[in-house]
């Protein structure tokens, strides 16, 4: 049995920052990683998508050059070039992060599956064979989430895709069949689309992205219509089947029944804990019905010194927010301070073009938390930057407390609309008030300029 005095398990974008700064800090630390450095977010996320995301950009500027001025007379799709590309950049920060963390001194990294065996000791199955003893008076649990596999039934009769394999196709799907509007399938959804594969998207709820105000939801569902995307909302799959290359669903949406053939299957309906395969009832860890790891504002579990950080509490599952939970438990254990998670500003940005960037209440939970609210909003096609661009889908929304003339909230709805977001972000966390914003000087003719039409909007 090797003791330490931290244990991180899981290198995802808390953890790895975590062990580097225990380490640095002279606690003898080890980090347990199952698969790759770095975790969901470089090797099978945020990175990947985004660089792929780029492809499929410049993909859609090319195939509609004659909207501004320019011929191209033909054009390739290489999606084995596009995945080359995307693996070359996730290795590199792979790579990188590895190195980052192997030039530190008392930080050990041992690559293999960790479970609990005991009290605050685990087993860690090591990937190049063996067995090895661990134990620490602190375990950071950062194991973040897989897809989630919906009782579909059939669906675990047919070759569907996740969000990993279907980064490692090479050929492009003819019908790329998506199962879930959240972030995951609306982001690939445009992706493929914009490569040039039909794609349906089907989910079960009426409203997609149900957290959003349903004006903003409206608006995406139109971004994605207007790309050409095939969406099914209120939609209940009752069957899935394959025969040979060809996938079949059978469902019913809005009380009509559909059948639906494509040749891919990719199936974004949520995720899952990783979190059981921990065999948390051996140190005595408590999980919620979904498997999530309950954790309080400081993000100490049930066990005194077992952590949880990440997706793996049950989110919200961002790499940023993954990010600053490490923060709070660094600031707490070695500075003694005493930061807390509680109403830390959760901005987020959703990869479809228009982005939709978001931060704060929405319309809806300022109104449900009794706030008296003024609603700012601008469309784009009123952006000078948008217009000569040339991108004028979407809009910006602002939720303002009438009270105080302050920002309660915003959605960007644009191109750049998580930058616009984040100056918005900047507002709202320095206090300033809508009149403020609407009088600020900013530089002509950025996307950031509109923020003072969005607000005159409010003197109509
Ligand atoms: C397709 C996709 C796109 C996304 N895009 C974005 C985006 O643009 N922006 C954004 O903010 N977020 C995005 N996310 C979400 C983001 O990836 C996660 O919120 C982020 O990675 C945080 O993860 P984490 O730190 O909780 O753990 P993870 O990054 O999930 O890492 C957990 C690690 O723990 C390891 N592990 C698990 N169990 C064990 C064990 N028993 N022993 C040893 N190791 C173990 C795993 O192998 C993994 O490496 C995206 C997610 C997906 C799926
Ligand atoms: N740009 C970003 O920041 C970004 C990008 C991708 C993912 N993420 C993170 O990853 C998380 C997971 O994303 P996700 O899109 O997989 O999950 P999600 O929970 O956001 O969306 C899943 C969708 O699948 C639908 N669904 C579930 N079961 C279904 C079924 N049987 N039939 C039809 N539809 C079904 C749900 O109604 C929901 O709309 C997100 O919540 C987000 O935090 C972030």
């Amino acid at each position: 049995m090797r003791k330490f005095d931290a244990i991180v398990i899981g290198s995802g974008q808390g953890g790895v920052p975590l062990a580097k700064k225990l380490a640095k800090a002279g606690w003898q630390t080890a980090i347990v990683e199952k698969r790759w450095i770095g975790g969901t977010c470089i090797n099978d996320g945020c990175t990947p998508t985004k660089t792929m995301i780029a492809s499929a950009a410049a993909a859609h500027i090319i195939a509609n050059s004659q909207e501004w001025g320019i011929t191209v007379s033909d054009f390739k799709v290489d999606l084995e070039k596009i995945v080359a590309r995307k693996n070359k950049v996730v290795r590199s920060f792979r790579e990188g992060t590895t190195k980052s963390m192997e030039k530190i001194q008392g930080l050990s990294i041992i690559y293999g599956e960790a479970v609990f065996s005991g009290d605050k000791t685990l087993a860690v199955k090591l990937a190049d064979g063996g067995q090895d003893e661990i134990a620490a008076d602190h375990i950071f649990i950062n194991t973040g989430t897989l897809p989630s596999i919906p009782p579909v039934p059939g669906l675990d009769t047919v070759n569907y895709l996740t969000n990993t394999t279907i980064m490692d196709l090479t050929k492009l799907p003819s019908h790329l069949m998506v199962l879930g509007s959240g972030y995951v399938g609306l982001e690939f959804g445009q992706l493929f689309r914009r490569l040039g594969c039909q794609v349906t998207i089907i989910d079960k709820n009426k409203q997609l992205l149900q957290h959003e105000d349903e004006d903003v939801a409206v608006a995406v569902k139109k971004v994605m219509e207007t790309s050409g995307v095939m969406m099914y909302s209120n939609a209940n799959v009752q069957k899935i089947e394959q025969t040979g290359d060809v996938i079949r669903l059978q469902l019913t949406a809005n009380g009509e029944t559909h059948a639906i053939t494509g040749s891919h299957l990719l199936v974004a309906a949520g995720r899952t804990p990783q979190s059981k395969s921990l065999q948390p009832e051996k140190t005595g860890l408590v999980l919620d019905e979904k498997g999530y790891i309950p954790v309080n504002d400081k993000l100490e579990t049930n066990v005194p010194g077992i952590y949880a950080l990440g997706d793996v509490k049950g989110g919200p599952a961002f790499t940023h927010i993954s990010y600053n939970d490490h923060l709070v438990i660094y600031k707490n254990l070695i500075h003694m301070e005493n930061v807390s998670i509680k109403d830390r500003p959760i901005p987020y940005c959703m990869f479809t073009d228009p982005q939709l960037g978001r931060v704060g209440l929405t319309e809806k939970e300022a109104k449900a938390a009794g706030y008296k609210v003024k609603i700012a909003c601008l469309d784009m096609t009123r952006v000078a930057r948008a217009i000569e661009t040339g991108n004028t889908q979407g809009f910006m929304k602002a939720v303002i407390d009438s009270n105080t003339d302050k920002l309660l909230g915003v959605a960007i709805l644009g191109p750049e609309g998580g930058e616009v977001m984040s100056a918005l972000q900047l507002a709202m966390l320095g206090g300033l008030t809508v009149t403020q914003l609407k009088e600020m000087i900013f530089a002509h003719p950025l996307y950031a300029e509109s923020i003072n039409n969005l607000f005159m909007t409010l003197d109509k």
